[in-house]
């Protein structure tokens, strides 16, 4: 099973505005609430493609109510752990043009209680997972080292552990040698503080990264597709030119195909096809963590995958 971890899940406000003028009275054309967080969008998208993911994480006040509802409709299975504080809201402010605004709130602050009742209930679904994916930032007052804390948990029972967060909190946790990131190219230079422009800049990054614990590297570039590399291999993927409307959870969605195609033992090259597929149909659909199966199988046959000659050098 997949057990997906979303420390900090929110409900994902989607406005639609001809244009934002600062400083003016805006106009919303259309809305959409959907329950998100960056963990929450990877488990809407495996549910889609066919897996029974569990959705685990913290969950409270009137939000966290409604983000479980939204989860049962979609009968989605979930085991969150209560909290106190709000469950936070993120908003995305799309204009005519597709630009895309998003605004993210920090999220409730945690206590060493919640974390104590976490741990528990984190333990108690540890023998049915098989992949743990950890997708989004801390809620406030985390240690820095928890995804770490949870990278070592997931090594000690044998379970491939999936991390995309940023920062800090990934910085510290490839210590424990996440079987999988996927940071993108803004995250990079966050993280190394080096440019990635070139290929090869992007391919020495990833070495970096390999270097610093992760077992393998994801570095997703938007519409120019992705690298992909471990210590053996590099593969660059080039995606087909589509009609964009919202990018937002594109990046979950590829977290996704990768969680299900690791678990249905896929090799690389149909990993990779799967993975991206997933993010060019979620770019192609104006809700966030949400793929259609026909586009996923249609561009399935479009991505190209390419094996590279380059490791070690
Ligand atoms: N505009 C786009 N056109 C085609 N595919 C896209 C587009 N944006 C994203 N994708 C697909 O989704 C994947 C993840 O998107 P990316 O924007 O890199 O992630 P993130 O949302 O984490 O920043 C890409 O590697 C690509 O396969
Ligand atoms: O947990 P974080 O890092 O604050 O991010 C939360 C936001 O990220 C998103 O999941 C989008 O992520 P991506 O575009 O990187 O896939 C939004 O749905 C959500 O509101």
């Amino acid at each position: 099973m997949i057990t997906i971890l979303t420390f900090n899940p929110s409900i994902d406000r989607m406005y639609r505005v001809n244009s934002i003028g600062i400083g003016e009275v805006q106009r919303v054309t259309s809305t959409k609430a959907t329950a998100g967080g960056k963990g929450l969008n990877v488990t809407k998208v495996c549910k889609i493609l066919g897996e029974e993911p569990l959705a685990i994480g913290f969950l409270g006040g009137f939000n966290g109510e409604y983000i479980k509802n939204e989860l049962n409709k979609l009968e989605i299975k979930n085991k969150f752990t209560a909290i106190n504080q709000e469950t936070r809201n993120c908003l995305n402010i799309i204009e005519d043009n597709l630009t895309s605004t998003e605004f993210l709130e920090k999220g409730p602050v945690i206590d060493d209680q919640d974390l104590i009742k976490f741990e528990a209930d984190l333990e108690s679904v540890l023998e049915e997972t098989k992949i743990l994916v950890a997708s989004g930032s801390y809620c406030q007052n985390m240690p820095i080292d928890y995804y770490k804390i949870i990278g070592n948990i997931c090594k000690n029972n044998n379970i491939k552990f999936i991390l995309d967060t940023s920062g800090e909190a990934l910085k510290v946790a490839l210590e424990s040698n996440p079987y999988l990131i996927k940071p993108n190219a803004d995250e990079i230079k966050q993280l190394l503080n080096i440019n990635i422009e070139s290929k090869e800049e992007i391919i020495y990054a990833g070495l970096k990264l390999l270097e610093m614990g992760a077992q393998n590297v994801c570095i997703s570039l938007g519409k120019d597709g992705m690298i992909y590399l471990n210590n053996d291999e590099v593969y660059e993927v080039k995606v087909p030119k589509v009609e964009a409307v919202n990018t937002v959870g594109s990046g979950d969605s590829t977290i996704a195909g990768f969680s299900v195609g690791i678990l249905r033992s896929y090799d690389t090259i149909n990993l990779l096809k799967l993975a991206n597929s997933c993010g060019i149909s979620n770019a192609m659909n104006i809700e966030t963590g949400f793929v259609k199966l026909d586009e996923v199988e249609k561009y399935y046959e479009q991505v190209q995958v390419k094996k590279l000659e380059c490791i070690n050098n």
